[in-house]
């Protein structure tokens, strides 16, 4: 252990309501709007290569041309309420908007740049209609930020002489400013998703990150924050160079699941075609099902993590057809198996190849849900020495009970239910062990 001034702030899991509440939430949506939006991935009439959201660089387009996209910036079917009602038809429980990505714009009239809505036709304030519809459906707001900033004439991606320095600095003021005012115009705001760490400017000077979280809890000691703003005074990134986490969850990873359960709390964020955060016209490559969506969550779900599925909204401000379809089939399936993910955790139980164990912290039921079904038709489940299945049965199926036989001291084998509608299925099992039934807490295995 080495002496640190700006690694881990604090160590461990926390324990306070609101970040039991973020652990509970477990699906969340992410919103990537922008400038880019507008491009929709194609410039001067052809499909340009790469994300969407980076298309100024991937197009080589010039400062001027890509700031006329304010001009643009219309609108005509922006309706944050409709957003919001999407989203809770989906499930979710909270959601990340790009407040400022990469690009530098603005969603809402800040007061330090005038590189945001107020001098677009648009004019309003977008965030604040985010912020707001959301908020009337339930369902909390993050804010991502992005510390790269190609607009700002004061960002840095590299701090090499006195003059990049002084303008490095006057950034992370317009930085602490802008991070000041988001928490105080929209208090209803749960935490932030910081993005954009990685330049070197940042690494140099890690301390500007411990000032950043310094400076939001002071403004709200329940701010939520992931690993990915943090760096420390050794250029160490998310776990600092005694390996703890910095931040309050792993927020590495990005389009990827972990193998196993990893020991803090951490999100996965997802696109649904292979890498499209903002919108791109023509979708290429594998474009994910709802069931394979629905399989990534119940994986999170299952090692302890959150996820979060991306949207990217059309440049008229309008939901693009293939992700309303998605909010509606996932949002189906969770109508019906939502107890198998909301405030549920791991399952100390031996993983099988069927699927995935939850386990709701309060109701002590275990849920399988069944994302591969064995062609044996026997789904196998092994439990501590001298558990019983007192009941099982599949969520939506509540009538019909499943008869599990016994083919071991302590394994047990459950008949598949024949389901044929392309989606997991989720079956619930009440354990009785040794003499507390319900409140099952199974044994370390
Ligand atoms: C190499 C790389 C840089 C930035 C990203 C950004 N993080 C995602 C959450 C999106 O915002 C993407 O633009 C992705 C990959």
């Amino acid at each position: 252990q080495i002496p640190l001034k700006y690694g881990a702030s604090r160590e461990g899991k926390r324990t306070d309501a609101a970040m039991q509440r973020w652990r509970e939430n477990r699906f969340g949506q992410f919103i990537h709007f922008g400038l880019y939006s507008l491009a929709g991935g194609h410039w001067n009439g052809k499909y340009v290569e790469g994300a969407a959201e980076w298309i100024k660089g991937n197009a080589r387009i010039s400062d001027e041309d890509y700031e006329a996209l304010t001009r643009q910036f219309v609108l005509p079917e922006f309706d944050a309420r409709e957003w919001a009602r999407i989203a809770k038809e989906m499930g979710v429980k909270y959601s990340v908007i790009t407040t400022k990505h990469h690009e530098g714009f603005c969603l809402w009239p800040s007061e330090y740049t005038d590189y945001d809505v107020s001098r677009t036709p648009f004019g309003r304030d977008l965030l604040k209609e985010y912020v707001d519809a959301y908020t009337q459906e339930g369902i909390d707001v993050y804010f991502y930020y992005s510390i790269i900033d190609w607009n700002h004439p004061d960002w840095r991606s590299r701090v090499e002489t006195v003059e990049d320095s002084l303008a490095f600095f006057r950034y992370c003021d317009f930085m602490n400013k802008q991070i000041t005012e988001l928490m105080t115009r929209y208090p209803e705001v749960k935490g932030f998703w910081f993005d954009g760490t990685w330049d070197k400017s940042v690494v140099k000077f890690g301390k500007i990150t411990w000032d950043i979280e310094q400076l939001m809890h002071r403004l709200n000691p329940g701010i939520i924050c992931g690993s990915r703003l943090r760096v420390d005074e050794k250029g160490a990134r998310h776990f600092d160079t005694n390996g703890k986490l910095m931040g309050d969850y792993e927020q590495g990873w990005e389009r990827s699941l972990p193998e196993k359960a990893p020991q803090n709390d951490w999100e996965c964020v997802m696109t649904i075609p292979e890498n499209q955060w903002g919108y791109q016209a023509d979708w290429r490559g594998h474009i994910k099902s709802a069931t394979e969506i629905i399989e990534m969550l119940a994986a999170a779900t299952s090692m302890n993590g959150n996820f979060v599925l991306n949207f990217g909204p059309k440049g008229d401000g309008s939901l693009r057809e293939e992700e309303k379809q998605m909010a509606r089939k996932v949002g189906k399936w969770m109508q019906l198996n939502g107890e198998a993910i909301y405030g549920c955790v791991q399952a100390p139980l031996k993983p099988q190849k069927w699927g995935y164990y939850t386990r709701h912290r309060d109701n002590g039921f275990v849920y399988m849900v069944v994302c591969y079904q064995p062609v044996s038709g026997m789904l196998k489940v092994v439990l501590p020495t001298g558990s019983v299945i007192e009941n099982c049965v599949v969520l939506g199926k509540e009538g019909m009970e499943l008869k599990p036989e016994k083919s071991t001291k302590n394994e047990f084998v459950i008949p598949a239910p024949e389901v044929k509608d392309g989606f997991p299925y989720v079956i619930r099992l009440k354990l009785k062990e040794g003499d507390s039934v319900g409140n099952y807490v199974a044994p370390k295995v």
